[in-house]
């Protein structure tokens, strides 16, 4: 009997350690091959439990590089099995000791099925797992609008020091391009604003491990919404829009306050008055499509910084 079993397949597989939590290991190494696009083969494999010739070890079975097989000698020889020293070729084999091994092997092999079962309900799943995995590992991305001088730069610098986003201002990103020397964008900056190809895709794929984005002052107008939906989708997920709401007049008085220091040679009057018109007539309606899709947090930021960072931090500790 026993050297029956020492030639058994299944028993030689079955006594490879560890039990318990080598599926749990193998796992991750599969879901990464997965996510490598490397597909649903490995998963897929009929398992040659039953098989009886060839190793159970299968290492496509287990998911894992080949791990050592112990031989029944072996596992005579682990503590709580049966004595060592014992020959696989003994005729004088106490029956018992025999009856006790297959018991043993029996009981292991009722749990790899148990395991394989797992295993492949498991793989049954997987394509979910998968996918809702890849949803998880998107960038998420806020999007701040609001007027010129609303206060949204102020509030990102607040929410970049108590959370962990990082800040792309379109404005910022467009400035800094123009004014760099040598650019090769600086003449095609208007086409690119216009098509939406700001330089975000680039920008949130440089660091991965930055992960939540704020995006200031855009999408701010049809043509940069379209932009967005075309380079980005499917590759970031816009969770909401914080709208910072607040009047031209105030508007206005903040931004030619801001010029006295800024440098900034947009921030008077009259450039100001074009941008809040086109900021009524192009962003807004961009806001209200947000709207619609239920995704946008207005914020009276007529109020002090205080007052309305307050209301920015309930959302933000609202929405995770
Ligand atoms: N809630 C506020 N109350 C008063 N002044 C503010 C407030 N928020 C911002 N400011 C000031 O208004 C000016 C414009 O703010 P900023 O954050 O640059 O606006 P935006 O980025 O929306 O154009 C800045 O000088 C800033 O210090």
């Amino acid at each position: 009997m026993r050297s029956g079993l020492h030639r058994h397949p299944v028993c030689d597989g079955l006594l490879s350690s560890p039990w318990y939590f080598r599926p749990a290991v193998a796992l991750s190494p599969s879901i990464l091959v997965l996510l490598l696009g490397e597909g649903m083969s490995v998963l897929k494999r009929e398992p040659p439990l039953l098989h009886r010739e060839g190793p159970l070890n299968d290492p496509e079975l287990l998911l894992t590089p080949p791990l050592p097989i112990l031989s029944i000698d072996k596992i005579f020889s682990l503590p709580g099995h049966a004595p060592t020293g014992h020959s696989s070729s003994s005729s004088a084999e106490p029956t018992t000791r025999g009856r006790w091994s297959f018991i043993d092997c029996f009981l292991r092999l009722s749990e790899q099925f148990m395991v394989v079962g797992l295993l492949q309900r498991l793989s049954e799943k997987l394509p979910r797992v998968v996918h809702r995995l890849s949803e998880m590992m998107k960038p998420q991305v806020v999007f701040v609008l609001g007027g010129p001088g609303a206060g949204k730069g102020t509030q990102c610098e607040r929410i970049v020091k108590n959370y962990s986003y990082t800040h792309l201002s379109a404005g910022d990103l467009l400035r800094e391009e123009r004014s760099r020397t040598g650019s090769e964008f600086g003449q095609l900056i208007d086409t690119y604003i216009k098509e939406g190809k700001i330089a975000m895709e680039e920008t949130m794929k440089s660091d991965e491990k930055k992960f939540r984005f704020l995006i200031d002052g855009f999408p701010r107008n049809q043509d940069n919404l379209q932009g967005w939906n075309n380079v980005m989708d499917g590759k970031a997920d816009v969770k909401f829009v914080l709208f910072f709401d607040c009047s031209s007049e105030v508007c206005i008085d903040r931004c030619l306050e801001r010029g006295k220091s800024s440098g900034r040679t947009d921030d008077n009057r009259e450039s100001l008055e074009k941008r809040i018109q086109t900021y009524l007539q192009s962003t807004r309606p961009i806001i209200e499509q947000y709207e619609q899709q239920g995704k946008v947090h207005k914020i009276d930021a007529s109020r002090s910084v205080d007052e309305v960072f307050a209301d920015v931090k309930n959302i933000l500790e609202n929405q995770g």
